[in-house]
C-alpha cells in the first residue's frame, strides 16, 4: 500500500492538461473487440484501471501495439475464448468496473461470453440488472455460478427489439448498445445514458460502420449491421479531472489554467463550481481559475440553503460530487450536498471533519456543509483513501490544509489519475510519494 505525504497550506501556480477520460477509455477499449481489423486509439491515459484492461485485451488475444504517447493500436483478430473461462480471467476481470463491458462486444462478434462479477469503487451497491436485462431482451442467455460471481453467456443469435432501461447506466448502456450494433433488426433503446462517454462510444461505432441514431439522447436506435470495421478514436479529456482541477485551485486559492478542456463538452459542471462561487474564466479552450481569496456559494432564488446533487447525465455527475463537498468546506455559506445515486460515498466527510471542516452527515446520502471562509484552514492529518474520488477530495483538503499530511492507500486514486503527484509537483505542491 502506497502512500502520499503532504505538506499542505502552498498556493499552486502554472497550467495542467488534463488526461484523456477513464470511463470513456474503458468503453472505448472494450468496443476494439468488435472488429479484426486495427482500431487506433489516442489520448488513452496512463492509469491503473486503463492499464488493467488493457493487459486483459492483451491476455485474451488481442494484439497492442504502442504507436506513440498515450496511443496504441489494437486488433484483435484471434480471441482466445477459452481463456475467459480460466481462473486468472475471474481475477483480472473483477479488478476493475470496467471489464463488464467486454460482454457486449463478445456477444455480438462471438455469440458467447464469460463476464466475472466486476470490481470498481466500493461506494454502495452497484447493480447489473440494466446489463443483464438489456442483453437477455436480445436474446442472450445467463447461466451463473451459483453465487454470482461468475456468469456464461450465450447468445447465438441476437434480436433487435425495443426496451426501455430500468435506469440510465453508464456501462450499462455502452454494453447493450455494443451488442445491438450486430444483432439481427432495429433495436431501440429508450432510457438510454448519454454521458459524453456514451457519445464518444457510439460516433467511435457509426465510424466503424453501425449504424446508431439518436446519438446524445436518451433514446437510441441501431439498425443491426452484419460487419464492423477498424478505425481510429481520441478520447476526450476527463471531464472529472477537470473538475478535480477547478476544485484545487478554488480550495488552495492558487492561479491555474486547465488546458485543452473541450469546454462544450462539459455540460452542467462549470455552472456547478460558479454557483459554490468559483470564478472560471474561458480562454480559447482553457479554463483559467483566478486565485480568490473568497469564493461564496449562491443560495437558492427565495433565499434557502442551495442543494448540490447528482443525476445521470445532463444532470451533475456523481463522480465529481466528493470534489464539489471539499471545495465547500471553504466557501462563504453552506449548502447541502445530496449524492443521490451511490449510498456509501459521503462516509469520507469523517476524515475532513477530523480535519476541522464543518459538516454534518444528515445520513447516508446528504451531507451539510458549513463554509469556513478561508477563516479557518483545514489541518493536516494521516488517513485513507476510501475511493478514487474521495481519495482526490482528501488530496485536495490535504494539499489547502494547514501542515503535514498522509494519504494511504492511494492505489484509489491510481486507478483514475495519472501522475498525479508529478503533475501536482509541477504546480508547486509538496507532495511526495512513498511507495509500500
Ligand atoms: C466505469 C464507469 O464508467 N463508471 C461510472 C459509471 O458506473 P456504472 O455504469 O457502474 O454506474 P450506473 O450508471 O450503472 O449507476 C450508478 C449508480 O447510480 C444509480 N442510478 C443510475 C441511474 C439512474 O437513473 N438512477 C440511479 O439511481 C445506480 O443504481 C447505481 O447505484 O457511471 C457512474 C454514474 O455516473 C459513475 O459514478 C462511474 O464512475
Ligand atoms: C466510480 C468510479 O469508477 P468505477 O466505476 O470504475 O469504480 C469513478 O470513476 O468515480
Amino acid at each position: 500500500m502506497s502512500s502520499f505525504i503532504i505538506n499542505g497550506g502552498r498556493k499552486l501556480h502554472g497550467e495542467i492538461v488534463p488526461q484523456g477520460a477513464k470511463n470513456e477509455a474503458l468503453q472505448i477499449l472494450c468496443a476494439v473487440l468488435l472488429t479484426p481489423e486495427p482500431v487506433t486509439i489516442h489520448n488513452i491515459p496512463d492509469i491503473r484501471d486503463v492499464n488493467k484492461l488493457i493487459e486483459l485485451l492483451g491476455e485474451m488475444g488481442v494484439s497492442v501495439t504502442p504507436a506513440g504517447k498515450g496511443t496504441y493500436i489494437f486488433q484483435a483478430g484471434d480471441i482466445d475464448l477459452d481463456y475467459l473461462k480460466t481462473k486468472e480471467f475471474r481475477k483480472k476481470g473483477a479488478g476493475l468496473r470496467g471489464s463488464v463491458m467486454i460482454l457486449g462486444p463478445l456477444l455480438a462478434r462471438f455469440g458467447k461470453g464469460y463476464i466475472p462479477h466486476p470490481g470498481g469503487d466500493k461506494i454502495g451497491r452497484r447493480r447489473l440488472d440494466t446489463h443483464f436485462t438489456g442483453l437477455q431482451k436480445l436474446g442472450a442467455r445467463f447461466e451463473s455460478d451459483g453465487l454470482n460471481t461468475f456468469y456464461s453467456v450465450d447468445a447465438t443469435e441476437l434480436k433487435g427489439c425495443y426496451m426501455l432501461l430500468d435506469e440510465a447506466s453508464v456501462t450499462g448502456t455502452a454494453n447493450v448498445v455494443m451488442a445491438a450494433v450486430m444483432a439481427k433488426g432495429t433495436t431501440t433503446i429508450f432510457n438510454a445514458a448519454c454521458e459524453p462517454y456514451l457519445v464518444q462510444l457510439c460516433r467511435m461505432l457509426n465510424r466503424m460502420g453501425a449504424k446508431i441514431s439518436g446519438v446524445g439522447s436518451n433514446l437510441l436506435s441501431i439498425e443491426g449491421v452484419e460487419y464492423l470495421s477498424g478505425t481510429s478514436h481520441t478520447m476526450l479529456p476527463d471531464m472529472i479531472e477537470i473538475g478535480s482541477f477547478i476544485g484545487l485551485a478554488a480550495m488552495t486559492g492558487s492561479e491555474i489554467t486547465i488546458k485543452n478542456v473541450q469546454y462544450k463538452e462539459l455540460g452542467i459542471i462549470p455552472e456547478v463550481f460558479r454557483r459554490l462561487g468559483i470564478q472560471l474564466q474561458l480562454r480559447g479552450d482553457d479554463i483559467l481559475v483566478p486565485a480568490q481569496e473568497t469564493y461564496e456559494v449562491e443560495t437558492f432564488m427565495d433565499g434557502s440553503i442551495m442543494t448540490i446533487s447528482d443525476a445521470p447525465w445532463p444532470g451533475f455527475t456523481p463522480d465529481l460530487i466528493s470534489i464539489a463537498l471539499v471545495v465547500a468546506t471553504q466557501a462563504k455559506g453552506s449548502v447541502l450536498i445530496h449524492q443521490k445515486m451511490f449510498e456509501s460515498r459521503l462516509f469520507f466527510v469523517d476524515k475532513l471533519i477530523d480535519m476541522g471542516a464543518q459538516i454534518i452527515l444528515c445520513d447516508p446520502h446528504r451531507a451539510t456543509v458549513i463554509g469556513l471562509n478561508h477563516q479557518v484552514p483545514l489541518r493536516g492529518i494521516t488517513m485513507s483513501s476510501p475511493d478514487i474520488r474521495a481519495g482526490v477530495a482528501l488530496l485536495i483538503a490535504a494539499l489547502s490544509a494547514k501542515g503535514k499530511s498522509q494519504i494511504d492507500n492511494i492505489e484509489q486514486i491510481d486507478r483514475g489519475y495519472q501522475d498525479i503527484d508529478g503533475r501536482l509537483r509541477s504546480l508547486g505542491a509538496g507532495i511526495e510519494r512513498i511507495e509500500g
